[in-house]
């Protein structure tokens, strides 16, 4: 983003802004339109920007959504890491549809993405988990992701626990803890514009095995 840009976009914030938005036509990628909009969001130096929400749908029809932090994205899908005996993924696991949700608001810019899921490697995930700092890796291993806690101290006493266990080792790849991938078959591309006559620019694909979008605007 120009200086210029950021000047714009703080004088028309609420109001819609002034950004430009990229040629919209049948052979557009929503991939490569997302990786312009998280550079911008990158460049406009908002907080965790890789910060999305996950909307995931109990058995009997409960959605229940969390934030998480996107930690990759390519023609594959969008990957986040989590412990796969958390709530989110016990849900996964029953039901693999998944809606995440990005909110850019100096940018005055949304994201709707409606998939599927898959796990990642166990190669993917490893390769993840080993780039944490040891903090967030003993942590990994102390946290039973969503379970209630037995007694206050719990959590302090397994971080502990796990120190004392590690200690003086690298931490190992917990095989609980590992990434989801969710594969897009819709995206949204939300641009704020004045008299809240937004744009939303929205791709579809009915076939997951090609990369054939179909492209469509809605109303506001
Ligand atoms: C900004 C933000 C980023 C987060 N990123 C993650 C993440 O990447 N993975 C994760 O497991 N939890 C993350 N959390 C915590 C989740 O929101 C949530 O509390 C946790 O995963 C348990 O959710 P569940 O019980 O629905 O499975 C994050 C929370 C916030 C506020
Ligand atoms: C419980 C949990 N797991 C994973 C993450 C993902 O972030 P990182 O891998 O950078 O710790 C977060 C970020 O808040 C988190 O809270």
């Amino acid at each position: 983003m120009t200086f210029l840009e950021k000047i714009r976009c703080l004088f028309t914030f609420g109001q819609g802004v002034a950004l430009s938005l990229p040629e919209f036509d049948d052979a557009s990628d929503p991939i490569a339109l997302f990786d312009t909009w998280f550079n911008d969001a990158n460049k406009s130096g908002i907080l965790l920007p890789e910060a999305v929400s996950v909307s995931t749908c109990s058995k009997d029809g409960q959605p229940s959504s969390r934030m998480v932090l996107m930690k990759s994205f390519d023609e594959r899908g969008f990957v986040f890491y989590t412990n796969y005996g958390s709530r989110k993924s016990h849900e996964l696991e029953d039901n693999q549809k998944v809606a995440l949700l990005l909110h850019w608001n100096v940018l005055q810019r949304q994201v709707r993405i409606e998939g599927t899921v898959e796990k990642t490697t166990l190669e993917e995930s490893a390769n993840y988990f080993n780039s944490r700092d040891r903090g967030s890796k003993v942590g990994a291993w102390a946290s039973k992701q969503s379970q209630q806690l037995t007694h206050p101290n719990e959590l302090k006493e397994r971080v502990k626990q796990f120190e004392q266990e590690f200690s003086g080792k690298d931490v190992p790849h917990p095989e609980f803890w590992g990434g989801w991938r969710v594969k897009p078959h819709y995206m949204e591309f939300w641009q704020g514009r004045t008299s809240r006559l937004h744009d939303r620019l929205c791709f579809e694909k009915n076939d997951q095995t090609n990369n054939d979008w179909q492209t469509f605007k809605l109303h506001p």
